[in-house]
């Protein structure tokens, strides 16, 4: 008889985790592969959770496809993984018990990362290998996206006539990451033919009792559920689970009587968790009917949008001149000559101050705590540069929370440069998240939405400005990334400076076709020195040989290159100025009077261009 002729009148025990087991023994590299190395311990394993009471286990091949595998570097492994883990399966029963080839989701908290053809590859491969060998049913367990579900639910009913467990993960209570209701999600995997329909992984008895509360007893299928022992709590370096198998005892009636009919154990459980299930249920036969509570809707809509005290950038640079500079904060503690030319850029009537997060790597004041200051105490808006390097999801996500409690709603999205390049090579990069991703998570939250789906309960007010840089061997790629850019919602762009009026008109040509604002970068060079350093060892900079050879002529004169580099500038404003609405100035060395200079001669620029432009329509009119 099947294990599924025996669910229509029994509760069956699955056995609980195997990974988490293997690590809590020491291991920390492949699970997977020691079905190959240690096959014993495999098989002991497997027999503890039989003689517990587990009447189905799983072949230890959860993560045993190529996509998963080739970080170990097994990815020709598949076969004999997958074959020797059934084997290892088989060999552990030595009573009536079934053996099921279970294989993991691969997409996680970042759906889109793996291409759903690349998922479908990787799963038919293993698979196959699982059938090959003979299983009693398939178990395709912890899957955060229903997307990926789905799909392979669909190649496995295809392929065989054997049972059937699709489980889903809960993002919280009662939904899926996306936020579709978990009542619908089972529903819909019960409509693709799976036979057993559950939850398993990441929360434990107590959310998945919440949400089982909420979802009726299937049509066709039989509900399952695999909860986790506890939350994994992180001490001396090692992760551990702290849910005893008496708490588990305690919820097994909870899970009859919400329907499960299939009771395992995931991330933390061991025998002792399967052995309480299986006593307190001995006997008890599954319940037939429920009570479904109404779960509550989520109502993302109610969210109220923060209204903001000033139009957003990209709203002025569409209408008229504007001259936004870059005054970076400090790299030591005192902050007066940064505050002197703040104020000093404030009165020559600048947009907006931007202020990198630890440019080149090298830390500085923190760019929130000093835009802050700026806002409160000199009333100009920062524009906070926020880069992917420095924080990972959680930090990006609070900080930009935090943004948004001090009021300060403007921000520039960038990868960020490499720590390797700044003041502590050995300090890691973080790069959770691209550019583009991270500008998506900024537009989320102004939905309303963490960057995990959840309700904020109010809507941020960012503007997104991003990055551009021109000084690539292909401006084609780099205006496609700025269209790609765009598609994730960036509001505007900002640019690495240019050295060149050639170059500014090439940019102008490229990237007129696109519907939103680009503030043009321009640097002030101050030395020779400076020009060959930035041209040869600064990302995303190059200068022209003719400015380079203007400033090696002055290089034994430190005020007369510094003068040169300032009129270099000019012209260069004077040739953007016609171009762009937008101007980014960068101040070099905290030298903030040359840009307080320089933004005073882009203004006039700016009214005398739009001076002769109107005479020019009188004219013509
Ligand atoms: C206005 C501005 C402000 C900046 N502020 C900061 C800051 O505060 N802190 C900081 O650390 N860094 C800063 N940077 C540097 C920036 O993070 C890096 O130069 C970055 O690689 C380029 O911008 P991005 O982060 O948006 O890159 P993305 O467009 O996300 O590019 C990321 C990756 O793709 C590569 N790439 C980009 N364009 C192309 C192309 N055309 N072809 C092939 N590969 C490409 C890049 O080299 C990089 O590895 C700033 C850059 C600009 C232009
Ligand atoms: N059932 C598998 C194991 O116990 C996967 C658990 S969810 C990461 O190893
Ligand atoms: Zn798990």
């Amino acid at each position: 008889m099947s294990f599924l002729e025996r669910m229509k009148d029994e509760i069956l025990i699955a056995d609980g985790a195997m990974g988490t087991l293997l690590y809590s023994y020491g291991t920390d590299s492949c699970f997977e592969n020691l079905n190959l190395s240690h096959a014993e311990q495999i098989q002991q394993i497997h027999e503890a959770y039989i003689l517990a009471g587990a009447n189905l286990i799983q072949t230890n091949t959860y993560a045993a496809n190529y996509l998963k595998l080739q970080r170990y570097g097994l990815e020709e492994q598949v076969k004999e993984i997958n074959t020797y883990a059934v084997r290892n399966a088989r060999n552990a029963i030595k009573k009536d018990a079934y053996v099921v080839g279970t294989i993991g989701g691969i997409r996680g908290i970042r759906p889109n990362t793996v291409s759903i053809e690349e998922i479908k590859r990787s799963f038919r491969e293993q698979l196959y290998c699982l059938l090959l060998e003979g299983v009693d049913g398939i178990l395709l367990e912890t899957y955060y996206d229903l997307e990926e579900l789905e799909h392979i639910l669909a190649i496995t009913r295809k392929e065989t006539d054997l049972p059937i467990i699709a489980q889903v993960s809960l993002h919280e209570v009662g939904i899926l990451q996306d936020q579709t209701p978990i009542s619908e999600a089972l529903s819909r995997l019960e409509k693709l033919g799976a036979d057993v329909v559950g939850l398993n992984c990441r929360l434990g008895p107590h959310h998945m009792l919440l949400t089982l509360e909420g979802i009726p007893l299937p049509k066709q299928a039989y509900l399952s559920a695999y909860p986790n022992a506890s939350m994994p709590a992180y001490t001396d370096g090692k992760f551990h689970y702290e849910g005893d198998s008496e708490y588990f005892r305690q919820s097994a009636r909870d899970f009859r009587n919400q329907g499960v009919r299939l009771l395992g154990g995931c991330c933390g459980t061991t025998p002792d968790h399967i052995r309480a299930f299986a006593k307190e249920l001995k006997g008890l036969p599954p319940i037939t009917e429920k009570k479904v509570k109404n779960s509550k809707k989520i109502i993302i809509s109610n969210s109220s949008a923060t209204l903001r005290e000033d139009p957003p950038l990209q709203d002025i640079v569409k209408e008229r001149a504007s001259i936004i500079v870059e005054l970076d904060p400090p790299k030591k503690l005192n902050t007066d000559k940064f505050f002197e030319g703040a104020k000093a850029l404030k009165n020559i009537g600048i947009d907006a101050i931007t202020l990198a997060d630890n440019s080149l790597a090298s830390p500085r004041i923190c760019n929130s705590a000093i835009g802050y200051r700026i806002k409160k105490e000199i009333g100009t808006r920062p524009l906070v540069h926020i880069t992917c390097r420095d924080r990972n999801i959680i930090g990006l996500q609070s900080h930009l929370m935090g943004l948004h409690t001090l009021g300060l709603h403007d921000v520039l999205a960038v990868t960020g440069d490499p720590a390797r390049v700044g003041d502590f090579p050995g300090a890691s990069s973080v790069y959770d998240m691209s550019s583009f991703e991270l500008i998506q998570m900024i537009k989320q939250l102004n939905a309303g939405l963490s960057i995990s789906g959840k309700d904020l309960g109010e809507k941020t007010a960012f503007s997104v400005g991003a990055a551009f840089n021109p000084n690539v061997k292909s401006l084609d790629r780099a205006v496609q990334r700025l269209e790609k850019k765009i598609e994730y919602g960036a509001d505007y762009f900002i640019s690495q400076p240019i050295f060149s009026e050639e170059k500014l008109i090439e940019v102008h040509g490229a990237i007129k076709h696109l519907k939103k604002p680009l503030y043009i970068g321009l640097m002030p060079l101050t030395s020779s020195k400076n020009a060959e350093y930035l041209h040869h060892e600064v990302p995303g900079i190059k200068i022209s040989d003719s400015i380079r050879a203007r400033m090696a002529e002055l290089k034994d004169d430190s005020i007369l290159a510094a003068r040169e580099g300032i009129t270099i500038t000019k012209s260069l404003i004077d040739a953007a100025a016609e171009l762009f609405n937008g101007i980014y100035l960068i101040t070099p060395f905290m030298r903030y009077e040359i840009s307080v200079e320089l933004s005073a001669y882009a203004h006039e620029t700016s009214a005398k261009i739009s001076r002769r432009r109107q005479n020019a329509e009188v004219t013509i009119n």
